[in-house]
């Protein structure tokens, strides 16, 4: 037992976004959670990081109850996340973004990150590793504002990793992404795991989350509707239907052929 869902509700007004959710995500396992758009993949990891109270439900780790427990008291417990929508520091390079991250004060403001931020105190990651790792070294004194859209993804990542996570939470990571990145993606996602980080991946890319995850869950309308491996997934017909017409059947179907 690692990261554990018990019956997790999240109403918004008279929407179930998620709807009595229970899962259990093993330690050092590479689990997927995929679903149609609005099934409640995003409110699902907000729920988890504590973004977002449950109307129900708990959310534990390793028998510890997160629920009632802010932000940043479950990054310390070791709980890290990527963003959908990426969020960086843009006026910061992506040296002092690892810098930040690892030091636990994301919550500041940039303007005065900027002017008080002095590097080491180091706890976590080496940062010269993490950028390597992430092919970053070379833009290290860049400024997160001016890199490409793939390299702010990998900062994205970096970033969360710098924490020191123990769960890692990667929402749609391969978002905009070719398949050569996804694959490049893919393997780092392998490294991560392979460190002993434990990783939850929310993704749409099919190819990817058929080709890495160990087992994945499905979400529709808010609610479980299937768990397993990627071939029993690939071959729930429940999971079919849910897809059918939303566009991602045909990605389905490439992914199991
Ligand atoms: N803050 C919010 N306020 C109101 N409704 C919300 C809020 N966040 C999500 N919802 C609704 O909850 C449902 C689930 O949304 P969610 O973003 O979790 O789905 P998703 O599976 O991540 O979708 P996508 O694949 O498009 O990212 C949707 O109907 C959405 O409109």
């Amino acid at each position: 037992m690692m990261l554990t869902l018990e019956n997790l509700s999240k109403h918004f007004g008279g929407v179930r976004a998620v709807d009595d959710v229970s899962l259990t995500i093993k330690e050092g396992e590479i689990f997927g959670l995929i679903g149609p758009n609005g099934s409640g993949k995003s409110t699902t990891v907000n729920l988890i990081t504590g973004l977002y109270t449950p109307t129900a439900g708990t959310v534990s780790l390793d028998g510890w109850d997160l629920t009632a427990l802010p932000q940043h008291s479950r990054t310390s417990r070791g709980v890290a996340r990527t963003f959908q929508n990426i969020r960086l520091f843009g006026n910061l390079t992506v040296a002092q973004n690892l810098w930040v991250a690892q030091n636990g004060h994301e919550q500041r403001r940039e303007h005065f990150l900027s002017r008080w931020f002095k590097p080491g105190g180091e706890h976590g990651p080496d940062i010269d590793e993490l950028l390597q790792f992430s092919r970053l070294y070379s833009k290290r004194d860049v400024l997160a504002g001016n890199l490409s859209f793939g390299e702010m993804r990998r900062l994205e990542m970096a970033r969360a990793l710098a924490s020191a996570p123990r769960v890692l939470l990667l929402d749609e990571p391969a978002a905009g992404a070719s398949l050569e990145d996804a694959e490049l993606l893919a393997e780092r996602i392998r490294a991560v795991r392979d460190q002993g980080v434990t990783v939850l991946l929310i993704e749409h890319m099919m190819e990817l989350v058929m080709g890495i995850t160990d087992r994945l869950a499905v979400l529709n309308f808010g609610q479980k509707i299937a768990e397993g491996t990627p071939s029993d997934i690939q071959d729930d017909p429940q999971v079919r239907a849910a897809y059918l017409g939303s566009g991602h059947d045909e990605k389905m179907e490439r992914a199991s052929a």
